[in-house]
């Protein structure tokens, strides 16, 4: 069995303006949905960014692996790694978020050859990254502060969100609707006293919710500090309050709270450096860019040697993504924390049925062989159709966020 073709479909979904220190999400968010083909007729179905760097790196690797056999992941990585240019090759770092570009298209593939192997075995993925260690997966609540409609649109179902009592509106709604255990507040938006004051009054409406708050490497170390101090106590983790593993090693060493990081430590070989400078007490996994699922998973395994927590990042996306986040969590078994995920504020898919119903926040892990999830062709047809009109090629929360404020500008540490 053999890979004969693959379909690379870049698709738009609608998105909320949800705010981070960079600015606002724009009114679409884009993906690239991946099919591979066998020879025998076998689909394996993957997703990942739709950035323009990403999409090419996809489409230069595509050709190279017709012929490969879907079992065969190490001579995946090989052949991603030799299709894309110098500069985009094993080492260099790129503008998909900096992420290294071979790992992102790697892992773009594995997740469909993953998919395709659980399909010929009739077993699910998990059973292939060493068997689910729990039937359902648990989600945290993913709070963002955001206004209340786009440009020239209507004002959404949430509404603005700039306030602390906003915000506990919005995670009253979000725990009525999906029963999320543990909430997740996008911070770095407003003055920190704001985004503190945020936190206790969360902690008051659900006194038995752990709770994080991820300014995205925002605050300067003072403010960081600051914030720490009063929120001791508070949270479970502090997510990437400062940039840098040198300014996270300061905060660090002035808080007992864990530090949490998808942006310090993006890939094995910064581990070490984290650990030594005891930087971060929590890595977040994400297979689109740590190489793969089974890369997570043994990421997971590199944490737990290290006595690091292990929690897993997200970025809008579909119901793909999903089910391989969800795979992967289930066979990873020191995951401590709940999963972030996008996946509400998306109102949109491209796989059939609605396979991802949270209950008690938490998702059962998909039975059927592969991911256990089917490519919905209308659907997808739709979200492609859109990508056409979108406008958007590219995320630039910054150059939004000018359209609501035209005197805003990124600065990063912002407060
Ligand atoms: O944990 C994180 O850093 C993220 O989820 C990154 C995302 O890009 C988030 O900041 C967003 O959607 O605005
Ligand atoms: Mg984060």
């Amino acid at each position: 069995m053999r890979i004969a073709e693959i379909h690379l479909t870049p698709v738009a979904i609608p998105d909320k303006p949800l705010l981070n220190c960079k600015g606002v999400h724009q009114p679409y968010a884009l993906r690239t949905i991946i099919e591979v083909i066998c020879d025998d007729g076998t689909t394996g179905l993957g997703e990942s960014y739709g950035s323009i760097k990403a999409l090419e790196g996809l489409r230069r690797a595509a050709p190279a692996l017709r012929g490969l056999d879907p079992f065969h992941l190490h001579e995946l990585k090989s052949r991603v790694a030799a299709a894309l240019p110098e500069g985009g090759g094993i080492n260099a770092r790129t503008a998909v978020a900096d992420h290294k570009l071979t790992d992102v298209v790697t892992s773009a593939f594995e997740v469909p050859c993953m998919d395709i192997q659980g399909k010929m075995l009739g077993r699910s993925v998990g059973d292939l990254l060493g068997g689910a260690v729990r039937e359902t997966v648990p989600f945290s609540a993913y709070l963002f502060f955001k206004f209340g409609a786009h440009i020239g649109q209507d004002k959404d179902e949430w509404g603005e969100v700039l306030t602390p009592d906003q915000m506990v509106r919005e995670a009253k709604k979000m725990v009525a609707d999906h029963g999320f255990k543990s909430l997740k507040v996008k911070g770095g938006v407003l003055h920190p006293d704001l985004e503190i004051e945020t936190m206790f009054k969360l902690r008051e409406a659900f006194p038995h919710h752990p709770l994080r708050i991820d300014p995205n490497g925002g605050w300067t170390v003072e403010t960081a500090i600051y914030v720490a101090r009063r929120l001791e106590g508070v949270l479970e983790y502090l997510e990437d309050p400062v940039a840098g593993m040198d300014a996270m090693a300061q905060v660090a060493a002035a808080t007992s709270i864990p530090l949490a990081t998808n942006m310090v430590v993006l890939e094995f070989d910064q581990i070490a450096e984290a650990f030594t400078k005891r930087a971060v007490k929590v890595v977040l996994s994400d297979h689109h860019y740590w190489g793969g699922m089974r890369a997570s998973t043994h990421l997971g395994k590199v944490c737990e040697v290290l006595d690091m927590g292990i929690s897993m990042h997200s970025n809008s996306h579909l119901g793909i993504t999903l089910a391989a986040m969800v795979h992967v969590a289930s066979a990873t078994p020191n995951l401590g924390y709940d999963c972030d995920t996008h996946y509400p504020w998306v109102g949109a898919d491209v796989v059939e049925g609605a396979p991802f119903v949270f209950r008690d926040g938490a998702l059962a892990v998909p039975r059927g062989p592969g991911l256990g999830v089917t490519l919905d062709r209308i659907r997808l047809a739709e979200l492609a159709a859109l990508y056409e009109v979108a406008g958007v090629r590219e995320r630039d929360d910054t150059l939004y966020m000018k359209q609501f404020d035209p005197g805003y500008e990124r600065r990063v540490p912002r407060w």
